[in-house]
């Protein structure tokens, strides 16, 4: 993985961080003072002393977490309530002794009590959460969402409470917060749906946990940033040429659907192939033809035809299936593209057509294991391409679900959406944020489909590929802004570039000034 990725841990690897780092000598406590100084901090940050804020402290360290805020905010003359969920004489270790230091009446907690709050801290549950929740917990949860509704910010205290931090699934119930204070790095459950929708705006605290622990608890899964992108597009060359950045094909559908497949290929080039040809049935030449310039046209009849062109290997990248249409034709052509050494992307129909008989697909691919292989399914193509896998109906999140097809695949599976999941075949994962919600448009996927192709065709690894594609993919779309429709998307390919390549720019997002 990029060195420079930042890295999402599981509730797991969180508790060997944690557990690491008491280990070589700097106390729980001290942890746990820390990251509740960083919510009282982010609580003092927008709401002024005099503010009425209720801390709604869990059982567990979540709650400890909520004693230090509670007792660090009635020093700065905020007026606090501490509410706890369960007894206090149950409270153990760290908890027990940041409950000992707050000196205010422990209340128990009941819904009424946020009646007029200010700010609400959720500090009911967080990497502990392991099961749904009901009874007081869920009316605590319930109450908290009522207040915001009337007014009240609700800090959540490392995640908002319900929301499972490996998965991002709400656990019978979630807080909706306005802020989520984590600790040391942002887990997967701030990314993924449903929870990243739960956490509000994210910050991410310094409570004292070295970065060289990451090198022990090796976390399997970062979030793609302007960094991972940065190193994972191959830069041209200078004493390079255009047959050195590769050359990518794109078959094309009938006369009638060659827009998908001519969007991909732009795409292609835009990311920087060196050459592109689009492989067009005969029928649709003179359409496809007269709509490319850079892109070059090759008549292709079929499957035969396209081993014989990919024969030559200067083709080093094909993209297959934006428009191809469903069938044994689109099948044949997926088979004889992975018969062979290149990288193949398969998206759209090239999947769909394997829906009856994805171990067909399976095997061939399996039969490639070493080459660079990429699947671009949307929810839909995904699941009836892998739905029927016990590993991925069993699996708890988008995360593993991916995981799980990737491993079954023998290949790196892309599935699309807001949360965008990368896997490869080894369990390494990436989570792609990036995109805003106007990148929904027709021949979206087309473009990335291409881009993933381009980046292929210069050397890039398919993970790295499909990762930074995804990036630079949110980032055009960005760029754009509302309006887009997929056509600007390669438009907008040399401004991000620019601006991925110039140290001096800053990221449009980091402008704006959010994670979010
Ligand atoms: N480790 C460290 O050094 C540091 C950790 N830090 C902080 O600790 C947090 C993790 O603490 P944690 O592991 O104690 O878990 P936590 O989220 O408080 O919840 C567990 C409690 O809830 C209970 N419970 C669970 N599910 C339930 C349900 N559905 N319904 C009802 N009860 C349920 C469960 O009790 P059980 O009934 O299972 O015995 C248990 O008592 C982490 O998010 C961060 O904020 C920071 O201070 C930095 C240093
Ligand atoms: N809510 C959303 N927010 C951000 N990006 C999204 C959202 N929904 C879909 N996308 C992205 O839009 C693109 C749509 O691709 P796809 O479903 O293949 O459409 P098409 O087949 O029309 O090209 C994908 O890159 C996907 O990740
Ligand atoms: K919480």
């Amino acid at each position: 993985m990029p060195a420079a990725a930042s890295a999402l841990l599981t509730t797991v690897e969180m508790g060997e961080a944690d557990r690491l780092t008491i280990a070589s000598g700097t106390p729980g406590i001290v942890l746990m003072e820390n990251a509740g100084r960083a919510v009282a901090d982010a609580v003092a940050r927008r709401d002024p002393p005099g503010s009425r804020v209720a801390v709604v402290a869990g059982p567990g360290n979540n709650g400890g977490d909520g004693f230090v805020a509670a007792r660090l905010l009635a020093e700065r003359g905020f007026r606090v309530t501490l509410l706890l969920v369960g007894s206090p004489d149950r409270l153990k270790g760290d908890a027990a002794a940041a409950a000992a230091r707050w000196t205010g009446p422990v209340v128990p907690a009941a819904p009424e009590a946020l009646a007029g709050a200010h700010v609400v801290v959720d500090a009911l549950f967080g990497a502990g959460l392991d099961r749904p929740v009901e009874g007081l917990p869920r009316a605590m949860i319930e109450a908290m969402n009522a207040a915001a509704g009337q007014g009240a910010r609700v800090v959540a205290v490392d995640l908002p409470s319900g929301i499972n931090g490996t998965t991002g699934a709400v656990m019978g119930v979630a807080v909706t917060a306005e802020e989520s204070v984590t600790f040391f790095r942002g887990k997967p459950g701030h990314w993924l749906l449903p929870g990243r929708l739960h956490r509000g705006r994210l910050t991410v605290a310094d409570i004292g946990i070295p970065d060289a622990v990451l090198a022990t608890v090796r976390p399997r899964c970062v979030l793609v940033d302007a960094d991972f992108a940065r190193e994972a597009v191959p830069v041209p060359r200078l004493a390079g040429h255009k047959y050195s950045r590769g050359h990518a094909v794109v078959v094309s559908g009938g006369a009638s659907t060659t827009g998908a497949a001519r969007l991909a290929a732009r795409a292609a080039l835009r990311a920087g192939a060196g050459l592109v040809t689009l492989a067009s049935p005969p029928d649709a030449m003179a359409v496809v033809a007269a709509a490319s310039l850079a892109v070059m046209v090759r008549a292709v009849d079929g499957a035969a035809a396209l081993a014989d062109l990919l024969a030559d290997a200067r083709f080093n990248a094909v993209a297959l299936g934006p428009g191809l249409g469903v069938g044994a034709a689109t099948r044949d052509l997926v088979l004889a593209a992975l018969a062979g050494p290149r990288a193949v992307v398969l998206d759209a129909d090239a999947l769909t057509s394997f829906s009856g008989a994805p171990e067909d697909l399976f095997a061939a691919l399996r039969k490639r294991a070493g080459q660079a292989t990429v699947l671009t399914p949307h929810d839909g193509e995904f699941s009836r391409l892998f739905g029927h896998l016990d590993a991925v109906r069993e699996a708890p999140s988008k995360l593993d679900r991916t995981r799980a097809a990737a491993r079954a695949a023998a290949a790196v599976v892309l599935c699309k959406g807001a949360d965008t999941v990368i896997a490869d075949l080894d369990g390494r994962a990436a989570i792609n944020t990036n995109a805003p919600a106007h990148l929904a448009t027709a021949g979206a996927g087309d473009v990335l489909t291409g881009i993933i192709a381009g980046l292929c065709a210069q050397g890039a690894g398919a993970f790295e590929a499909a990762a930074a594609a995804a990036w630079l993919h949110g980032a055009a779309a960005t760029e754009v802004g509302p309006g887009l429709i997929a056509e600007d998307l390669s438009e907008a390919m040399p401004s991000v570039y620019a601006r991925l390549f110039d140290p001096l720019a800053a990221p449009r997002a980091a402008r704006a000034g959010g994670l979010r």
